[in-house]
C-alpha cells in the first residue's frame, strides 16, 4: 500500500488515537461474535508493546447522534480487559475535558476506549469541529477501523486531517488480501451477491459486471430482479423502484457476455417465521399470499455447478433467512460449495455472511473472512474508501 503503517511511525511515548471497527453484534447486553475484536488485536498489542498510549475509538450501531444507553461500549471494554490480560478503562464519553483527564493519567502501554463515536451528530456528519476535538486528544492517529473505512466520517476521515495520520495491521491485510486477489483476478472470477440491504447492494451489482464472468443473486435482493422477469413475488422482499433497474443490469450482463444467475425455485412460507408452513415452488410460481425466504434446491444445485468451476469467489449476503433452520439450507449449500471447493479462492464479507460461515463450521475453510462488509463491497467495486485515502502517503 502507498500509505504509512504503524510501522512507519515512532510511538514511544505517544498519545495515540486508534479507530477500531467494535461494531460487533449484541444481544441483551451480550457481545455474540466478537471476531472484530480479536481481529484489532495485533494492532493494539502494537502499540502497547512500543510504549504508546492507546487511546481506542469505535461505533457501536446507528445511534444516530444521541446516546442510547444499550449502545453503549462498556461490555466491549470489558471483552477487550479480558482479552488483552489487562485492565481497559473506558470513558463515557469521546471527548472533551473529561477524557483529557483520563489520558493525562495514562501510563505507556495504557489502553483506554473512548464513548462510543455515534452518540454524536458530529461523528456521521463528518463535523470539522469533531474532527479537531478528537485530534486534540492525541499526537498520532492510526486507523484500522476496515469495516468503517467507506465511511468519510470525523474519527474515520476528518481526524485524519489534523494529526499524522497512518494505518493499522488489520487495515493492511484486508486491503492487501482484497486488493490482491481482485487486481489480477483469477478466472473464472464469481460473485455471489444476497442478503436484505437491497438498496445499498443494487448499485455494487452495476459494477461488479464491469469486472466478474459470473453474478450469483440470491437472499432478499433476488426477488426485485424475478420481478423484473416478470414473475409475481407475492410477499417476497420488493424494492418496487429498483424493477427498471434490475432490468438494465440483466441486460448489462448479456452485453457485457456476463453469466447472470437467478432462482430457478425458492422455499416459500406462509408468514415470516420457525413456525410458518413451507414448500418449494418453481420461480414463477410463488403463490400470491406466501413469501420467498431462501432459493430452493434446484437453485443451490445449480449455484454449487458455478462455485466449483470458479477460480475466485467474493461472497456477500446469505442466500435466505439462515437464522431459521427452515431458511438455512440455501446459504449453507454455498458455503459447503465453497468448502468443497479447495482450488477456489473465496472471499466472504458482510457480518451476515460471516455469521453464516460460522454457523455452519466451515469459517475456517473459507480464503479469507473480511471484518467489512460494505467497506469489501465498495473496495472490490474500485471504489476508493475515504479512511483509507485520508492517511498520509508513503
Ligand atoms: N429471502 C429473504 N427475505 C428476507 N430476508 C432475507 C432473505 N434472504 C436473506 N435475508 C436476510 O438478510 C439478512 C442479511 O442481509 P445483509 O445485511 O444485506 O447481509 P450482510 O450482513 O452479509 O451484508 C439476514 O438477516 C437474512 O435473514
Ligand atoms: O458493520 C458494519 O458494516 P457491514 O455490516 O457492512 O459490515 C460497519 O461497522 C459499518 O457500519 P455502518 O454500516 O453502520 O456504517
Amino acid at each position: 500500500m502507498n500509505k504509512k503503517s504503524v510501522k512507519d511511525i515512532d510511538l514511544k511515548g505517544k498519545r495515540v488515537f486508534c479507530r477500531v471497527d467494535f461494531n460487533v453484534p449484541m444481544q441483551d447486553g451480550q457481545i455474540t461474535d466478537e471476531t472484530r475484536i480479536r481481529a484489532a488485536l495485533p494492532t493494539i498489542q502494537y502499540l502497547q508493546e512500543q510504549g504508546a498510549k492507546v487511546i481506542l475509538a469505535s461505533h457501536l450501531g446507528r445511534p444516530k447522534g444521541q446516546v442510547v444507553e444499550e449502545l453503549r461500549l462498556t461490555s466491549v471494554a470489558k471483552r477487550l480487559s479480558e482479552l488483552l490480560g489487562k485492565d481497559v478503562k473506558k470513558a463515557n464519553e469521546a471527548y472533551g475535558d473529561a477524557v483529557k483527564a483520563l489520558i493525562a493519567e495514562m501510563n505507556e502501554g495504557d489502553v483506554l476506549l473512548l464513548e462510543n463515536v455515534r452518540f454524536y451528530p458530529g461523528e456521521e456528519k463528518n463535523d470539522p469541529e469533531l474532527a479537531k476535538a478528537f485530534a486534540d486528544l492525541a499526537d498520532i492517529y492510526v486507523n484500522d477501523a476496515f469495516g468503517a473505512a467507506h465511511r468519510a466520517h470525523a474519527s474515520t476521515e476528518g481526524i485524519a486531517h489534523h494529526l499524522p495520520a497512518v494505518s493499522g495491521f488489520l487495515m493492511d491485510k484486508e486491503l492487501e488480501v482484497i486488493g490482491k486477489a481482485l487486481s489480477n483476478p483469477e478466472r473464472p472470477f464469481t460473485a455471489i451477491i444476497g442478503g436484505a440491504k437491497v438498496k445499498d447492494k443494487i448499485g455494487v451489482i452495476d459494477n461488479l459486471l464491469d469486472k466478474v464472468d459470473n453474478l450469483i443473486i440470491g437472499g432478499g435482493l433476488a426477488y426485485t430482479f424475478v420481478k423484473a422477469q416478470g414473475h409475481e413475488v407475492g410477499n417476497s422482499l420488493l424494492e418496487e423502484d429498483k424493477i427498471e433497474l434490475a432490468k438494465s443490469f440483466m441486460e448489462k450482463a448479456k452485453e457485457k457476455g456476463v453469466n447472470f444467475y437467478m432462482p430457478v425455485d425458492a422455499v416459500v412460507a406462509d408468514k415470516f417465521g420457525a413456525d410458518a408452513n413451507t414448500k418449494n415452488v418453481s420461480i414463477e410460481d410463488i403463490p400470491a399470499d406466501w413469501e420467498a425466504l431462501d432459493i430452493g434446491p434446484k437453485t443451490a444445485e445449480l449455484y454449487r455447478d458455478v462455485i466449483k468451476k470458479s477460480k475466485l469467489v467474493i461472497w456477500n449476503g446469505p442466500m435466505g433467512v439462515f437464522e431459521i433452520d427452515k431458511f438455512a439450507n440455501g446459504t449453507k449449500a454455498v458455503a459447503e460449495s465453497l468448502a468443497e471447493s479447495k482450488d477456489t479462492y473465496s472471499i466472504i464479507g458482510g457480518g451476515d455472511s460471516a455469521a453464516a460461515v460460522e454457523k455452519f463450521n466451515l469459517a475456517d475453510q473459507m480464503s479469507h473472512i473480511s471484518t467489512g462488509g460494505g467497506a469489501s463491497l465498495e473496495f472490490m467495486e474500485g471504489k476508493e474508501l475515504p479512511g483509507v485515502v485520508a492517511l498520509n502517503d508513503k
